[in-house]
């Protein structure tokens, strides 16, 4: 390493297995420029994010189209980038965190696409995030094959392209000090992938690609743009030769699609409808706006409610305008052992797709690969012999600003049954992400951090808003405690020893009952629990 970033950078996770091949001088040396170049515009951008929700929920500001970016919007002239190698047909893509099984058998899995999940699927312990890094690598370079429990995994010949998620804007990464603070986990994982792999993908004939989660504004997408630009010079690469898929799983991004494509047109390859974390980022938003933004159980909330409608018919109409990619997002129905369960999971992610299909979407999501060819048949329909419905304009479509935030049109009720299981999941999905894993089946559903964040906020805004369950019984502090102290004595029962529930309890209590709605459930824990000793 440099001797200027030597003593500036400051590497505190423990050592493991092959981590000096992931953490190389010459690649932390890249993070720290990274860093040192962009961490204080993400800074001002996390503090644009915080003055802009109070904002909004002191109704100061009113949620609109920007009048500020209307030429951008009204100008048709302009498109992205043309699809990358690999990129052009994108009807099927797998989700999962970059556990060495987990990679092989979504490279395996039949998918066009695997988004290898530093995000919402994972779990950012040091061992995940500096590991997940060592299983994409040897990936990248088939040199993964591996025995366990009498079966070989070893990648075939027809693997899904590889778009990586780095963790949000929102996330630092504390095992890894510049100048004593912690380096920003999007420059992290974004830094590493790309300065280990990015001229190896090229010389494949695949490329650098990304999904880029939770933005909040096209300010954000300008500063990713930037670093885009940024990282291919450093390693010689042509603009351009990055991609990314940007979610649209924020309200305030949902108003401002166009711009963020725009602003990143010489490297986007289309938006995301990131279905979990849009209701969690609308709850979030709302959340003490008064009874009118209140959600129903979470299993009322579904993707054919007027409100998700708008949203998901606008970003294909969006994407098409100007030729970029519109992916659908995730049913959170998994593959069971049981075959009624199976059955129904089946019909329901089958149902999902064919809405997407419909609607226009180019590919969509899938949790598991028992899920690939429900999907891909889906597709397969609407496509015939082509790779995508670009040419599908969605030119019928006219949504309102007042469309989009229609929050009542969900209908549905709030039910005891409703808050229980919202308390349970929750508690269980906090367990088992301390425990290091960040995507987990929950009552054959699939609930990672987006998810587990809806149940969590739900519970605060019903408490805010002394809802009434469906019985009549207002949701108090008395009976959420009460609640939550049966839920968790089940759970014990149910999952025994070496848990961490009561860590889970104390998080939940402070993201859930607490008078200010913390802006995620993750950051302040992984502060407390995730990280090792040493970085303190
Ligand atoms: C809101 C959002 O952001 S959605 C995107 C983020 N969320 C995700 O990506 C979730 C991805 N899915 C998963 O993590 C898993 O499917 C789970 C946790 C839901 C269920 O996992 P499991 O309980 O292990 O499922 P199951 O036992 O049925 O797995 C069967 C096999 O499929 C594999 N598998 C399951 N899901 C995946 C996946 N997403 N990618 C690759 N392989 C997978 C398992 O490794 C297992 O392999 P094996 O037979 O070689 O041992
Ligand atoms: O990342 C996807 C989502 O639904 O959240
Ligand atoms: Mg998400």
């Amino acid at each position: 390493m440099a001797d200027t970033l030597d003593h500036r950078l400051q590497v505190a996770g423990p050592a493991g297995d092959r981590f000096d091949e992931i953490l190389t001088p010459a690649a932390l040396e890249f993070v720290a420029k990274l860093d040192n170049a962009f961490a204080g515009r993400r800074r001002d951008l996390l503090d644009a994010r915080r003055r802009r929700r109070e904002r909004i929920a002191s109704g100061e500001e009113k949620l609109d189209f920007l009048p500020e970016t209307r030429a951008i919007r009204n100008d048709t002239s302009w498109q992205v980038a043309p699809p990358a190698p690999g990129l052009e047909d994108r009807r099927v893509e797998i989700t999962g965190p970059t556990d060495r099984k987990m990679t092989v058998n979504a490279l395996n899995s039949g998918a066009k696409v695997w988004l290898a999940d530093f995000e919402d699927a994972t779990s950012p312990t040091w061992q995940n995030v500096v590991g997940g890094q060592l299983n994409l690598y040897d990936a990248i370079r088939r040199d993964i094959d591996f025995t366990d429990k009498g079966k070989r995994y070893t990648i075939g010949d027809d693997p899904a392209t590889i778009v990586a998620r780095p963790r949000g804007w929102h996330l630092v990464e504390k095992h890894v000090r510049i100048d004593g603070r912690p380096v920003s986990a999007s420059l992290f994982d974004f830094g590493l992938y790309f300065f280990h792999n990015a001229r190896r993908l090229v010389a494949k004939g695949s490329g650098p690609y990304f999904y880029l989660p939770k933005l909040e504004s096209h300010h954000e997408a300008r500063l990713w743009n930037d670093v885009f630009r940024f990282a291919q010079r450093e390693l010689g690469l042509p603009r351009g030769t990055i991609r990314a898929t940007v979610l649209i799983e924020t309200i305030t991004a949902a108003f401002e699609m166009d711009e963020i494509l725009y602003e990143l047109r010489e490297h986007a390859a289309g938006l995301n409808a990131g279905r979990w974390d849009y209701i969690f980022s609308l709850i979030k938003t709302f959340g003490a706006a008064g009874s009118d933004f209140v959600l129903p159980d979470r299993a009322d909330v579904t993707m054919t409610v007027p409100f998700m409608r708008a949203y998901t018919e606008l970003l294909v109409q969006t994407c098409h305008k100007r030729g970029a990619h519109a992916i659908g997002g995730m049913a959170a129905f998994i593959p069971s052992k049981d075959p009624e369960v199976n059955a129904t999971a089946l019909e329901k992610v089958r149902q999902d797709k064919e809405r997407e299909a419909g609607d226009g979407f180019d590919g969509s999501w899938v949790a598991h690969p028992g899920l690939v060819p429900v999907c891909r048949e889906v597709f397969d329909e609407v496509l015939g012999g082509w790779p995508n419905q670009l040419g599908k304009l969605r030119e019928d479509v006219v949504v309102t600003a007042e469309d989009l935030l229609d929050v009542a049109s969900a209908g549905g009720e709030v039910t005891e049954q409703g808050l229980r299981n919202n308390i349970n999941v929750a508690l269980r999905y906090i367990d088992a992400w301390l425990r290091g894993t960040g995507a987990a089946a929950i009552f054959n559903l699939m609930e990672d951090a987006a998810t587990a964040e809806i149940a969590r906020c739900q519970v605060w805004q019903w408490l805010r808003n002394g809802t009434k369950l469906a019985d009549g019984t207002a949701v108090t502090r008395e009976l959420v405690t009460g609640w939550l102290d049966e839920e968790l004595a089940s759970i014990r029962a149910d999952l025994g020893d070496g848990t961490r529930l009561s860590d889970a309890r104390e998080i939940f209590v402070e993201t859930a009952l607490g008078e200010k709605l913390p802006s995620f459930l993750t950051t302040g824990a992984y502060a407390r629990y995730l990280t090792s000793a040493t970085v303190g």
